[in-house]
Parts: C-alpha cells; structure tokens; sequence
C-alpha cells in the first residue's frame, strides 16, 4: 500500500498516541496509521450513513453540548488534487492521503471529522469524475445535495491549470451543486446562502489571482445561466444564494515553505472570526444543532437515496420534532424522578409542607432543561413541543395538586369536627356561632393552602373541591347538631321521667276524688319546666320557631306518653290491689283519726263496706284531664302513632272487673269480720237466763254429773267444745264441717248416680232425660274461699 497518513504537518502534535483509524470500508487504508482525531466514515462506499455520527458527535468529539456553535464545511474537487492533503493541514484532521506514486482514488464516500482544537466539522467528499465509479454522476449528484443542504462552506479545490477548462470536471460539478441548491433554497433566495470557496493549488504565480477568480467567475455565470431554474426563479441570479472567494496554493512540491505559509493564512480564515475573509460568517449556518446533526443529516441521506424532494424546512421541523422530543424524555425523566418522592406522603394523606412552590421549581427546572436544549430548534416546533411538555408535567402535578387538596380537605373537616366538640364541651357556647366562626376558619386554612398549590400557567381549580367542603361542613354540622339535639332530648326525657316517676306514683297511692287533678297538676308542671328548658337550648342550637314549636309539641306529648307508662305501671294488678287494699282499709277499717274501727250495732257496716269497695275502680277506669289550676279539661293533638284519648284509658271494662272481683274477696273478710264483731257484741247473755238456766236444769245437771256414762260423753264433747271456743276456733271448726259435710254429700249423690245408671243400662233404654242435680251440687265447682264465704255467710245470718 502506497497509502499514507498526511501527518507531516504543523497542527500535529508529536505526543499524540497513535490509534486504530476507525474506516473499516475503506480498502486503502492502513493498519496501523497514527491518528489524531476519530474520523468517521459518514457514508460508505455502498452509500450507507453511518449510525455512529450522534457517538462521534457525543463523546469521541468535543461538541456534545455545542448547541449552534460548531461549524460544518465540505470540500469537492476533481479526484486526487489534494484534497484530503488539504483539509489535514488546515484542521490537523487525519483523512487518508494518497502516497505521490500511486495516483489512485482514496477517498471513496464521504469521511468526516472535527477540526483538531476547534468546533468545526469537515467532510472529505470523494473526487468528481471519479475513474472509479467510470461514468456513473449517480454519487456524485446525491453527495453534492447531501453536502450542500449540510454545509454553511464549501471548498471547491482545483488545480490551476483547470481553471479556464469550462468544459472540465470541476464545472460540471459546480453546475451539479447549482442545481441542488436552487432545489433546496430556492424558497429562500437572498436568506440562505453558501459560500462557495475557490481553492486554486499549484499556483506558480503567473496568473495573478484576480485574473483567475475573473475567469472562474465567468465560468459560473455562464453555468448559472445555463441552468435550467424552477418557475418562479426564472430571473434569480447566482449571487442570490451563493457568495464566493478565491484564493491560492502555491506548489506543494515545488514551493514548500510557500505552500505552507499559504496554508497558515488560509487556516485563518476558517479559525479566526476577526478575519476579514472569516468564512463562518452566520447567514451560511444551517440551524442544526450538533446534538441534532445525525438526526438531519441521517434524515437528509435518505430522502436523497430514496429520491424523494428533498424539503429541508420539512426536515428541519423533522429535526426539530425528533430533537425536542428527545430532549422533552430527558428532562421529563428526571422531573419525574424528583416530584416522586411527594407521592408517598400524599398518598398517605399527609399534607407536604410547600408543596406549590417545590412544584413549581422542579417544573421550573425541567423546562428550563428542555428550553436549554430545544430552543435552538425550529421555533415553532419547539413552542409547540415545550407546551406539550408543559401539559405533560402540569398534568402528573395536578395528581399531586389534587391529592393535597384531599387531603387539606379531610384536615379541614377534621379541624372543624375538632372546634365543635371542643365547643360543645365548653359551657355556655353557642352551636350556631360555633359553626360559623369554625367554619370560617377552616374554608380560610383550605383557601390558603389551595392557592398555595396552584401553579401558574395552569389551569387547576379547586372551586369543586371547595364546594364539597362546604357542603360537606354544612352535612357535619347539621348531623352534629342532630345528635346533640338529640343528646339533648334524651337528657330531656331522663329529666322529665324523674319529674314525673315519683310524684304520680304518690298521687296515684293516695287515690280518692282529687287523685287525676294532682296527676294532671304533675304534669303540667314538668311540661313547664321542660319547656323552659328547651327555650334555653334553642338558643344555643338556633332552632328556628318552627323547629321550637315542633319540639314543644314533641316535649308535651313525650311527657304525656312517660306519664302514662307511670300510671300503666301503677295500674298493675298487684298494685291496683294493694292500692284498693289501703285505701279501703283507711277508710273501712280505720277512723278518721287512723284508729282500728269498733263497728257497734247501731253502725252502718253496708254502705261504708260497698263505698270503699266500690268507688275505687272505676276511678282508675280513666285518667280525667281537668286542670284543677284552669278548671278546664286539656287535651293533646293526636298523631299517626299517638291517639291521646286511648291513652286516657287506664283499666279496661274486663280488668276492671277482674280487679273487683279479686279485691271483692279480699275485702269481704273484712266485712265479714266487721259483722261478726257485732254479732259478738250483740250475743251477751242476761243474768237471769243464767239463773233460769240453773233452776231449770239442775235435776238434768245432776243426771249428767252423776250418771258416769253422761259424764264421759260430756267431758270428751264439752271440754273440747270450750277449749275451741276460747281459742276462737269454732269457725275452723265449722268450716271443717262443712267440707266433710259438702265431702259427704258429694260422695253419696255419686254412688247414687252408678247405682241409678247400673240400673237404666240392665233396662230396655228409655228416652234419656237431662241429668238434674241439687242446686247445692253445682256449688261444688267453686273455690275454697266461696265455699268459706257461703258457710261464714250463713253463719252470719
Ligand atoms: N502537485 C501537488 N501535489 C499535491 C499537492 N497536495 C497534495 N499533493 C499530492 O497529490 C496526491 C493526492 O493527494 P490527496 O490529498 O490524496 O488527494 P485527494 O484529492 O484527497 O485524492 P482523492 O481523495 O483520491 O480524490 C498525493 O500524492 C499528494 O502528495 C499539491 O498542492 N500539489
């Protein structure tokens, strides 16, 4: 290989380490070549774009962050007229050099590489008129489109002797590369331009500059004429988008110092912008990029392969959108990453401490971020991209916006709960003026914290939030207030039940002819006092007249209800009788100074004995509503479920009868006793029957005590007789009697019947007749206590 790395020129540095050259397509290169950037072979020979542009770009060179500053130039020219000798003199690059024996194409494709110490890219573009790609301007057409939509400078190098050659490789590609730009700017004729740099090597100095630029531009125009333009551009001259500039090289080989010191000073130009002929000059920037070159070049590529209009606006917003939305990823990724860490405690329900402004910075950074990156691309894209990525991140914070907003909701019910029991607890506040300033306070905490939140350019509401907050206050305090009030009626009912129990339960133990009035007096003052309760309370819970009146009525009927229940408990049997049984004992039994009654037999024992007895009951029967204090009767409005004059009933006719009939027993005891008292009293003997007694039974007095027999018989009936008598036995006694006697009778009158059924069932069967029995027989069904009645009855008459 004949091939060798240009390196014998002054940008070299001596201590480079040497390197592997990174062109694997290229079949001229060398193995071990000291190298001193990474070139790359952007488009290979089988005119692939290389994928490795953006790595090249991001770390083998020094312009990841360059933004728009970095500049990127090509050269052209006939094959083998030094170019790649050129560019590495120029910007100390290290493109493959063809060795002076050889004469061969070694640069095949496009290679680029960045200047050394400065931010310029340089395209070596393979040669025109290639020998061997033979006839084929295929490549050289699609490379021409490719460098011109890419490159703010174009180097075009020539020999000296080909200038003048109209004819010659070098115009044909200049008229290629007209071409193509009138197809890509000619939109923007007189904004875009190129500059079109003439490089004329081997000037041995006969001709003097001018001359040649004279004739080279002669050439031009005459090509620009030539060229058959778009409509529209038909009147467009060269100059609308093209500048130019010419300069010379002196011979390489026969001129050394020359050529170098040519070099230097054209090194100038592209290095130091105060040069008068500085070539970077901004209206040839291309507004890409170099985090975006190998997004746009990579897109012009295949356009140009895919022979498809090559719309470079198109492919700038192309760019742009591709660029922007990179770089939206990043720096909504990390945005992402910072704002999570709020999540977990919002989640949880907490409130986080400055959360509006902590939003705010972290968007603040990661559109500052986006901005930074984005902002050098097609500006209405990266408007549009920026508000979409402004969008994105104000949505993901709404979440949180509305997760505190939860939660500032739920601390402000909380606190309000809180204020209402504290203010409950405390004696003499208000319920309503408790609300209203708690209320007050807590929409305040929401409003403050809700606004805290909201960032700007959004437009988050909280006005739903707030709504429900304060219908949810509202829901909470009436709910309160319903228990409370209803806290308050029990308390009201245990009140107004201990008002009533005791009283009415005197009063209905004392009962007599004024027992209903003192009930009814009862009554109405517990009703009073209840109501001066709930006028108290009104207040404090702002119950409004209808509510107060509604409850007045309520306190009237539910004191009414308890005063009811109390009179149904003391109507019960057991108690109606025990009542019965002392009032008829105060007043049957004992006097009116509360002695036991000596019925004498002048005294009126029935009709005392059937008032006490009677009058008592019915009492009870029902509850008498006249007001002794009015003199009038009341009574009360009766609803669905409370019919006020049922409820006056208090003994039903049945019980009433029941009771009668129990306590009749009872109390006929008492009269009985009372009778018999009087029978006592009126059973004394004179003193003369006793002596007629004497007289007139003395002989049959001496037969008895004389005769032995008589005498037994009368000791064993006699002594007991009296022994019973002065124990006031003689009622058992006749008692006894009377059930051996009813025994007896009962026994006797069952045999009777065997025997008389034995003898109609041996006859022949007559019609049967109706069983008759004494009337004594059916007093046989009844209780002991009637058949002691009957007999006591008897006895008494
Ligand atoms: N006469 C002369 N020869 C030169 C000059 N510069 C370079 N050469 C020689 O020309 C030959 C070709 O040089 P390259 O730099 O490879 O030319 P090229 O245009 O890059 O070649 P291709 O890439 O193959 O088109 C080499 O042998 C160089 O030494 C110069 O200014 N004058």
């Amino acid at each position: 290989m004949d091939i060798v790395p240009d390196v014998d020129h002054p940008l070299i540095d001596d201590h480079v380490v040497p390197d592997v050259i990174d062109s694997p397509s290229s079949p001229t290169k060398t193995v071990q070549t000291p190298t001193i950037l990474s070139r790359l072979h952007l488009i290979d020979e089988e005119q692939k774009f290389s994928a490795e542009l953006s790595t090249y770009i991001n770390e083998k060179w020094t312009l990841k962050d360059a933004g728009f500053n970095y500049n990127l130039a090509a050269i052209f020219g006939s094959q083998s007229t030094g170019k790649s000798t050129l560019l590495n003199r120029l910007f100390g690059t290290s493109f493959d050099v063809m060795s002076e024996s050889a004469r061969r194409q070694t640069t095949k494709g496009i290679w680029i590489s960045q200047g050394k110490d400065m931010k310029v890219l340089i395209m070596d573009v393979e040669g025109t008129d290639g020998r061997e790609r033979g006839e084929d301007q295929d490549f050289e057409r699609k490379s021409a489109l490719f460098s011109v939509a890419t490159s703010e400078v174009l180097i075009v190098n020539l020999w000296e002797h080909q200038v003048g050659l109209y004819n010659g490789a070098n115009m044909g590609l200049l008229k290629t590369v007209f071409e193509v730009n009138l197809q890509l700017f000619g939109g923007n004729r007189g904004k875009e331009k190129t500059l079109l740099l003439f490089v004329i090597r081997d000037h041995v100095g006969a001709t003097p500059l001018a001359n040649l630029s004279n004739t080279l531009k002669a050439d031009l125009e005459r090509i620009w004429h030539g060229l058959s333009k778009p409509e529209g551009l038909e009147d467009c001259k060269i100059t609308d988008y093209f500048d130019f500039m010419f300069t010379t090289l002196a011979h390489k080989l026969l001129q050394p110092e020359k050529f170098e010191s040519d070099v230097d000073q054209l090194r100038l130009r592209f290095t130091n912008p105060s040069d008068p002929n500085y070539v970077f000059q901004p209206q040839y920037s291309r507004r890409v990029p170099a985090d975006g070159l190998h997004f746009y070049a990579g897109g012009i590529w295949d356009k140009i392969m895919t022979n498809k209009d090559l719309d470079l606006p198109t492919q700038q917003e192309l760019l742009a959108q591709y660029r922007c939305d990179e770089i939206a990823n990043t720096a909504f990724a990390i945005f992402q990453d910072t704002i999570k860490e709020f999540r977990q405690p919002i989640e949880s329900g907490n409130i986080v401490e400055d959360l509006g402004p902590k939003m705010q910075e972290i968007r603040g950074v990661a559109m500052k971020s986006f901005d930074k990156d984005a902002s050098r691309y097609h500006a209405e894209v990266y408007k549009r991209k920026r508000s979409d990525m402004l969008t994105k991140a104000n949505t993901m914070l709404e979440a949180y916006f509305l997760g505190q907003l939860k939660n500032l909701h739920k601390k402000a019910v909380n606190m309000f709960s809180a204020n209402l029991q504290q203010a409950l607890r405390t004696e003499g506040s208000e319920f309503s003026v408790v609300v209203n300033s708690s209320k007050k306070e807590v929409l305040d905490y929401f409003l403050q914290g809700a606004k805290a939140i909201k960032l700007e350019e959004t437009e988050w509401s909280y006005d739903e939030e707030l709504y429900q907050l304060e219908q949810g206050l509202k829901d909470f305090a009436t709910a309160q207030r319903e228990k409370e009030l209803n806290k308050m009626l029990n308390n009201l009912e245990k009140h107004l039940r201990k008002e009533l129990d005791e009283p009415v339960g005197l009063a209905l133990n004392n009962p007599g002819p004024g027992m209903w009035g003192r009930v009814i007096t009862i009554y109405q003052r517990t009703v009073e006092d209840g109501e001066q309760l709930l006028h108290k309370k009104a207040r404090t819970f702002d119950l409004n007249q209808d509510e107060q009146g509604e409850l007045l009525i309520n306190l009237r009927r539910q004191a009414w209800v308890l005063m009811t229940k109390k009179v149904q408990e003391e109507s019960v049997d057991g108690m109606m009788l025990l009542k019965l049984r002392n009032r008829f004992e105060e007043k049957f039994r004992y006097d009116e100074h509360g002695l036991p009654r000596v019925w004498k037999p002048d005294d009126d024992i029935d009709t005392p004995f059937r008032k006490a007895r009677d009058e008592l009951v019915p009492l009870f029967a029902k509850i008498n509503t006249l007001d002794p204090a009015k003199g009038e009767k009341f009574e009360l409005e009766p609803t669905e479920d409370f019919d006020f004059d049922q409820s006056l009933k208090v003994l039903s006719e049945t019980r009433q009868q029941e009771i009668t009939t129990k306590f009749k027993r009872e109390s006929d005891a008492f009269y009985l006793e009372a009778k018999r008292s009087v029978v006592a009293t009126q059973a004394k003997v004179p003193y003369w029957v006793g002596v007629a007694l004497i007289v007139l039974g003395w002989n049959e007095f001496l037969a008895v005590i004389t005769n032995p027999l008589y005498l037994m018989v009368a000791a064993m009936v006699g002594v007991p007789m009296v022994a019973m008598w002065y124990l006031d036995m003689l009622g058992l006694v006749e008692t006894i009697a009377w059930k051996v006697y009813d025994q007896g009778y009962k026994l006797a009158m069952d045999k009777l019947k065997e025997t008389m059924d034995k003898r109609e069932t041996e006859k022949p069967q007559p019609q049967r007749q109706p069983q008759q029995y004494p009337p004594r027989y059916d007093s046989i069904s009844k209780d002991e206590g009637d058949i002691e009645l009957s007999s006591l009855d008897k006895k008494s008459q």
